[in-house]
């Protein structure tokens, strides 16, 4: 008879790992896609002299993910945290940009 493929704990952990080493990569991935967007609007920016921050649009956005996580069963305190840490690395890019030109 055949195994239950979960019956041993091994290759469950095997398996869920695999998912997870997955899932890391396709962050990764959508985190270099969203520098690559931010980089052209840091451009954009600097070449117009808008501010390199937009507090308003950064509000906006916590409460729309904010939500969402609540949706998909996230803490959205983590959510809003993950959110803070990318747009502080954004902004510094956003300001580096306006000096070097
Ligand atoms: C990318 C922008 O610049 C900053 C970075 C943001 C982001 O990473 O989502 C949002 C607002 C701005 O503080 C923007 O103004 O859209």
């Amino acid at each position: 008879m055949a195994q239950n493929p979960d019956s041993d704990p091994t290759s469950t952990l095997l398996r869920l790992r695999s998912s997870i080493d997955n899932i890391d990569a396709a962050l990764v991935y959508m985190l270099a896609e969203r520098f690559r967007c931010t980089q052209q609007v840091g451009e954009l920016k600097a070449e117009y002299g808008m501010p390199a921050s937009d507090p308003a649009r950064e509000q906006r956005q916590i409460e729309r993910l904010r939500s969402l996580a609540a949706e998909a069963d996230l803490d959205p305190e983590f959510a809003q945290k993950w959110f803070t840490f990318v747009v502080a690395e954004v902004i510094h890019h956003h300001e580096r940009a306006a000096e070097s030109r």
